[in-house]
């Protein structure tokens, strides 16, 4: 008989999203993303972080003060780092799932490259204009936001070997 308690493909993609976001390095704010095509075939991942090629060492994490000594100017974020990981791969009809609601910038380049749902999970930054700015462009741009409500608050999985 085939087992009852496998994970559903929401809770595997926003799985994979959270697991990509624990390679952040950011000390406040950990984003991970995935984008699965219509086939449920994952496209590509990402996750919050600084340049290729440069060492982290040389950006900031600060969340406050001179704009440039902080991260803001210098972090990827997970969607665009999916995005841009896909290599110009044709995103059209694809999905994308995020941990969290997407800024504006993010918004922007998710409706340009064709992906068409945005599964998300937190909306923390609700309030603010970069989040009523994105969900206005998804509204115009017919691109489907889906909050997931996900059955376990936890999935764990584990090293363990049996040997
Ligand atoms: N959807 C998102 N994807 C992301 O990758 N981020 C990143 C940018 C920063 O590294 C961090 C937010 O930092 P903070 O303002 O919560 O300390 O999360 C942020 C958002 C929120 O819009
Ligand atoms: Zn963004």
């Amino acid at each position: 008989m085939k087992r009852t308690d496998y994970i559903s493909w929401d809770e595997y993609f926003m799985g994979i999203s959270l697991l990509s976001g624990m390679r952040s390095k950011d000390p406040s704010t950990q984003v991970g993303a995935c984008i699965v095509d219509m086939d449920n075939r994952i496209v590509s991942i990402g996750y919050n972080g600084f340049l290729n090629g440069c060492s982290d060492e040389d950006f900031p994490w600060e969340r406050e003060g001179d704009f440039l000594n902080t991260k803001y100017p210098y972090v990827v974020h997970a969607e665009q780092n999916a995005i841009l990981n896909a290599r110009g791969k044709n995103l059209e009809g694809c999905s994308i799932y995020v941990n969290l609601f997407p800024c504006h910038d993010c918004a922007r380049n998710i409706i340009q490259s064709g992906i068409k749902k945005v599964y998300y999970l937190d909306d923390k930054y609700k309030d603010t204009d970069s989040t009523k700015a994105s969900k206005f462009m998804f509204e115009k741009a017919k691109v489907e936001c889906i909050r997931l409500k996900p059955r376990t608050e936890k999935i764990e999985i584990s090293f363990k070997t049996q040997d």
